[in-house]
């Protein structure tokens, strides 16, 4: 057993979700990963977050993050089951324990539960709401439907004119799965219709195991049996023509109106840091998961027994996640990437993708390839030039949004961009600061992007 009470070397913060009703939920995705860890708790009947459990997590969530804005997500299951009351305790104890941080909360529901007393806490108390939302009614609820089979589409259609009516803030969550993944513009257009300007599209890669026996059906990647993927999982290049296809209609007309997560993220690697969310970092492990019980796992995709740290109330929430195992979880993230990776020209912005979905084979035959490295390459590199054009941009102090009128011009004069050689880390330390910006601004490096 490894000594999780020894520190290594501590991160100044992390991120911790946590599940204060468990993996119980009003609703019966097809695809949900989580429903079925209720099988994890056999013994238990009652999957409310206790008081004394909600109480030592804010308490040492607040006091293990040596940063000044401690961050609080809460997802599920479905963590409006708990009622508003529930929230407005978790608010007086974060005011408890605050000792002068500023807290934020954000909020994951399918949104079916809302109502105006919700409205107007999250307004008031200023969550961030992400609401889960997969396109119009005819993509949404084929997949998203309650306990008797019935489309969650209006509910949350409802859900989503309370939050709109009190002024509290929403992002939405959209799945890529195997039936909108052939519709993206469809599916763009509605999320702005509905007033979203900040989307998350996250892929749904799901194996089942071959033996039914298993406790857990959705199997991680180091599952030793057979296993299929699921059939509602995205494909793995259509992934990458989804997000092409929406960004192409992103960069001609939204541009600093509309966000995509991706391409944010996306963005910070073209500016040679970075990218900001674990699944594109070198490394992981920060981003970690607490059940009801206070129990913690090492990543909300890895909640299975062999990814259980420890448990709140006996062991310090600092000590697991600056723990060796957790260390190691994070690390081998860079450590087993496969020759394909290491060689290829997006790992700057990709890294490999989340170690969930390495469950497929190289073009050297290794095992752990990322399922999704067909759509991952399609997409950075079909950005490449206009990221480049944005991060040049910014780079220059003006508003990376001049894209749209640069893609438009180019739209009109019906040329085809020959894009100048993309600008990755490694390559920005080989290039002399007096030879010309890779960029293709004309200017010399120095003075251009290599500008300290
Ligand atoms: C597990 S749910 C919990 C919160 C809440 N019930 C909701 O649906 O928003 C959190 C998010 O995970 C997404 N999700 C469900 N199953 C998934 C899967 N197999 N892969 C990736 N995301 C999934 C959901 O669509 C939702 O946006
Ligand atoms: S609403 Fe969320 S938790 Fe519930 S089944 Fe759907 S994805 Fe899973
Ligand atoms: S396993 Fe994937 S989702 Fe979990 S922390 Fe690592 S990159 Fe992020
Ligand atoms: S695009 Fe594919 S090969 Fe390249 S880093 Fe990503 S997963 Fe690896």
């Amino acid at each position: 057993m490894e000594d999780l009470t020894r520190p290594t070397q501590r991160p100044k913060a992390f991120h911790i979700m946590s599940k204060p009703m468990g993996p119980i939920c009003n609703l019966d995705c097809t695809y949900c990963y989580y429903l079925e860890k209720e099988n994890l708790y056999s013994k238990t009947d009652k999957f409310r977050m206790s008081g004394p459990v909600l109480e030592e997590y804010i308490r040492q969530n607040i006091e293990s993050q040596e940063v000044p804005v401690v961050e609080f997500a809460w997802q599920g299951g479905e963590p409006t089951l708990l009622g508003v009351d529930y929230f407005r305790k978790v608010v007086e104890l974060q005011k408890k324990y605050a000792n002068g941080k500023q807290i934020t909360n954000a909020f994951q529901t399918n949104g079916t539960l809302l109502n105006d007393e919700w409205g107007e806490f999250f307004a008031k108390e200023q969550f961030l709401i992400g609401l889960s939302v997969d396109g119009p009614e005819e993509l949404h609820d084929p997949f998203r439907y309650n306990k008797g089979g019935k489309g969650s589409f209006e509910q949350v259609m409802r859900g989503l004119g309370y939050l709109k009516k009190h002024g509290a803030e929403f992002n939405t969550l959209t799945v890529v799965n195997s039936l909108n993944q052939e519709h993206p513009l469809k599916v763009y257009n509605f999320l702005k219709e509905i007033g979203s300007t900040f989307m998350q599209f996250i892929p749904i890669v799901e194996r089942i195991a071959d033996d039914a026996e298993v406790d857990l059906q959705l199997v991680n990647p180091t599952y030793k049996g057979g296993a299929r993927v699921a059939e509602w999982s995205v494909d793995g290049k259509q992934y990458g023509v989804f997000l092409s296809k929406i960004f192409d209609e992103w960069v001609r007309k939204d541009v600093g109106k509309h966000f995509v997560q991706i391409v944010d993220i996306a963005l910070s690697g073209w500016l040679g840091m970075e990218p900001p969310l674990c699944i594109f970092k070198k490394d992981c492990g920060e981003a970690l998961v607490m059940e009801h019980n206070g129990d913690v796992y090492s990543c909300d995709h890895f909640v299975y027994p062999e990814y259980k740290l420890g448990n709140i109330l006996e062991r310090p929430l600092h000590s697991m996640v600056w723990s060796k195992p957790q260390k190691r979880f994070g690390e081998d993230k860079s450590a087993t990437l496969t020759r394909q990776c290491q060689d290829c020209e997006v790992r700057f912005v990709c890294n490999g993708g989340c170690p969930k979905n390495r469950v497929g084979k190289s073009i050297h035959d290794e095992f752990g390839q990322n399922y999704l490295c067909e759509g991952y390459y399609h997409f950075f590199k079909h950005i490449d030039p206009y990221m480049r054009f944005m991060a040049n941009e910014l780079r220059n102090e003006r508003p990376p949004a001049n894209v749209m009128e640069w893609v438009r011009a180019q739209d009109q004069s019906n040329t085809t961009f020959i894009p100048p050689k993309p600008k990755q880390e490694g390559q920005a330390r080989a290039i002399g600061r007096n030879s010309s910006c890779p960029c293709g601004s004309g200017k010399r490096y120095k003075r251009c992007c290599g500008k300290k």
